[in-house]
């Protein structure tokens, strides 16, 4: 990989500024509006601009300390030779990077060394703190898989089409994928690919959805003909999952406490020739009692640190705090406790987060499960980053009275 084209350096340059230093500014939708953008930069150019923009901002405390201060709107050109030298990209001495001085930069490279493990690993000290609190020795495996790019798997849409078929089509467009074992409907593909521009995406054949991702839907047991509520259904990844397993039969009821989200839910749900889903928003306590006893099934998909997922959102390391953390823990038992009454006697429930923190998860059970003796726990999973997908958590719980 090298960096020698100007427009691309100023792409990066202000993508990261945008990330860094803009509130509300998340890295995966800032580099999807700088592409778009661009629609002249060829797939190389694409692949350059977003590895080194991803890289930069993963690695972005370990490159403060290369150039020896914190990230600042006026320092970020400094930041892009320091990867540049620490990760060996060339590139060329552009205009914008000729008051850089490197020999601080190279000294400390040489060194081989970093002054600690929030260094090391890229992460805020706190995080340091919170995950060797909740994970033990392990933490440092997971965060170093944490740091790893991840592979973009996709769902293989079963109401359209089905995995093999589906690589096929792929193919047919230049973008080579491959079956996962033990994933019946997901397709891996073999290197990163603006997939989103494929006719496949366009017809609804797939949608782009990790592996763990992926057990969730199956984990919760749904039958073709059953009443299902997707209680914090975002913008429908899952949902759409439900669906397919159901072979659009019986019903799903998304709900929501974001209009905007349900109305990307619904977008999708029509490309995916998904028609048993109904759309509700949450605008009040209203929409949940007039569920209570109605479902056969309920996912959980709880707000969450998102700490499992840094692969892919490297930039939420740098967004939260311990303080959003406690937070949203408060809230994950709140929902618990209001929307298990959503499923009937006899029903089930998925609880599920994209952390890896023992207290937004099995915790969280566990004080649900003391509070709630008509609930039983019958599984619970736990997929860490370093199996090699997402970080997920998953209990699955049956009402019995
Ligand atoms: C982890 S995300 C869900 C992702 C989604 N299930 C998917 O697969 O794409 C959690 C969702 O919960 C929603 N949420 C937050 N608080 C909620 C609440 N009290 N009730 C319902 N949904 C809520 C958020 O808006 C967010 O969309």
């Amino acid at each position: 990989m090298e960096l020698i084209h100007r427009n691309l350096l100023i792409g990066i340059h202000d993508a990261l500024q945008e990330t860094f230093f803009e509130d509300r500014k998340y890295a995966d939708k800032v580099i999807e509006r700088l592409l778009k953008a661009h629609k002249k930069w060829g797939s190389e150019d694409r692949k350059v601009v977003a590895s080194i923009f991803y890289d930069i901002v993963r690695w972005k405390k370990r490159l403060e300390y290369y150039i020896g201060e914190s990230a600042k709107p006026s320092n970020i050109y400094r930041m892009i030779v320091a990867y540049c030298l620490w990760s060996k990209t060339h590139y060329k001495k552009m205009e914008e990077l000729e008051g850089v001085k490197i020999a601080d930069i190279l000294t400390k490279l040489k060194k081989g060394t970093v002054p600690s493990k929030a260094f090391e690993h890229s992460i805020p000290d706190w995080l340091v703190e919170t995950m060797e609190r909740e994970l033990g020795k392990s933490w440092e495996d997971e965060m170093y898989a944490l740091n790893e790019q991840a592979p973009t798997v996709l769902r293989a849409n079963s109401l359209k089409t089905t995995p093999k078929a589906l690589i096929e089509e792929l193919r047919a467009e230049n973008v080579e994928s491959f079956l996962v074992a033990d994933y019946p409907d997901a397709v891996e593909l073999e290197e990163k690919k603006n997939v989103f521009i494929t006719s496949a995406f366009k017809d609804g054949l797939f949608e782009v959805q990790d592996a763990s991702s992926q057990l969730i839907g199956k984990l919760l047991d749904v039958k073709e003909g059953m009443r299902v509520v997707d209680a914090c259904a975002g913008a429908g990844g899952k949902t759409l999952h439900l669906a397919a397993l159901m072979q659009n039969k019986g019903q799903i009821i998304a709900l929501d406490i974001y209009g905007w989200k349900l109305t990307e839910l619904k977008r999708r749900a029509k490309r995916a020739g998904a028609h048993n889903i109904e759309a509700r928003l949450i605008d009040d306590n209203k929409t949940i009692k007039r569920l209570h006893g109605t479902a056969d099934r309920l996912l959980i998909d709880a707000p969450c640190s998102g700490l499992g997922v840094l692969k892919r959102n490297p930039d939420s390391k740098w967004k939260i705090d311990q303080a959003f953390i406690d937070r949203i823990k408060i809230e994950q038992q709140q929902i618990l406790t209001d929307y298990c009454k959503i499923i009937k006697i006899g029903g089930k429930m998925l609880y599920a987060t994209c952390s890896i923190l023992p207290s937004e998860n099995t915790k969280q059970v566990q004080t649900f499960l003391k509070n709630n003796p008509d609930y039983s726990l019958l599984k619970e999973e736990k997929i860490m980053p370093s199996q090699g997908y997402d970080g997920f958590y998953m209990a699955l719980i049956e009402r019995k009275a």
